[in-house]
């Protein structure tokens, strides 16, 4: 029987693949990003997504079917990662605050038998309400936003500054699930069967 590997250690992708009732081990990667930030968010995220995967991929046995995946935020070309410290987060929410920004996830999938692998990327557009430097203060000591791209989490108390987004909630949360349901399948693997017999 398949194994299923998530090449991750983000709370938010375990809960979300969880949630799907699928069993899966998950394995950290050891990835140096800064390696990948010449080319476009959807580029750079793919190509991250797929690193993720691959290099988990090497470590496990034959049979295991490994996911990665990887979340930026952009606003007018500058991209947001995780923010390194406070200051960073507080700069990060001003520039967010009261306009559209797209949410970048980049989705792997590698089967380790048959080496075949998908790779995509999702675009989700957010619009932020405008944001006031005590809100922005209070938000940071919450320290919701320090491991999180664009420093704030749609899931949690960051919800109160959403105003709508366009696309994949489930891609600004940091995994898209209908792209990760629709890559098993063109990988001829299908959901329905993993959830019972994984
Ligand atoms: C925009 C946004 C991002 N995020 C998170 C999702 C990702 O975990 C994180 C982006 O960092 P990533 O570098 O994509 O992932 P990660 O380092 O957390 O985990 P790993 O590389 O092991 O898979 O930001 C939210 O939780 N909510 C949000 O609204």
């Amino acid at each position: 029987m398949k194994k299923l590997i998530l090449a991750s250690q983000s709370p938010r992708r375990k809960e979300l693949l969880k949630s799907l009732g699928l069993s899966f081990q998950s394995i950290t990667s050891h990835i140096d990003e800064e390696n990948f930030h010449l080319q476009s968010p959807e580029d750079m995220v793919k190509a991250l997504a797929y690193a993720k995967a691959d290099a988990v991929s090497k470590g496990v046995e034959e049979d295991a079917v490994i996911i990665g995946s990887d979340t930026v935020v952009v606003l007018d070309n500058k991209i947001l990662g995780k923010p390194k410290n406070k200051e960073e987060a507080a700069y990060f929410l001003e520039l967010l605050s009261g306009n559209m920004h797209t949410v970048y996830t980049g989705i792997a999938i590698k089967d380790n038998k048959n080496s075949n692998s998908y790779i995509d990327v999702e675009q989700t557009q957010v619009y932020m309400k405008k944001l006031t430097q005590d809100e922005i203060q209070a938000y940071i000591h919450s320290n919701e936003p320090m491991d999180k791209a664009g420093a704030y989490g749609i899931q949690g108390l960051g919800a109160i500054f959403i105003e709508k987004i366009i696309g994949d909630y489930y891609s600004v949360m940091g995994f898209p699930i209908l792209k990760f349901y629709l890559g098993m399948q063109s990988m001829g693997i299908n959901l329905f069967d993993v959830r019972d017999n994984y």
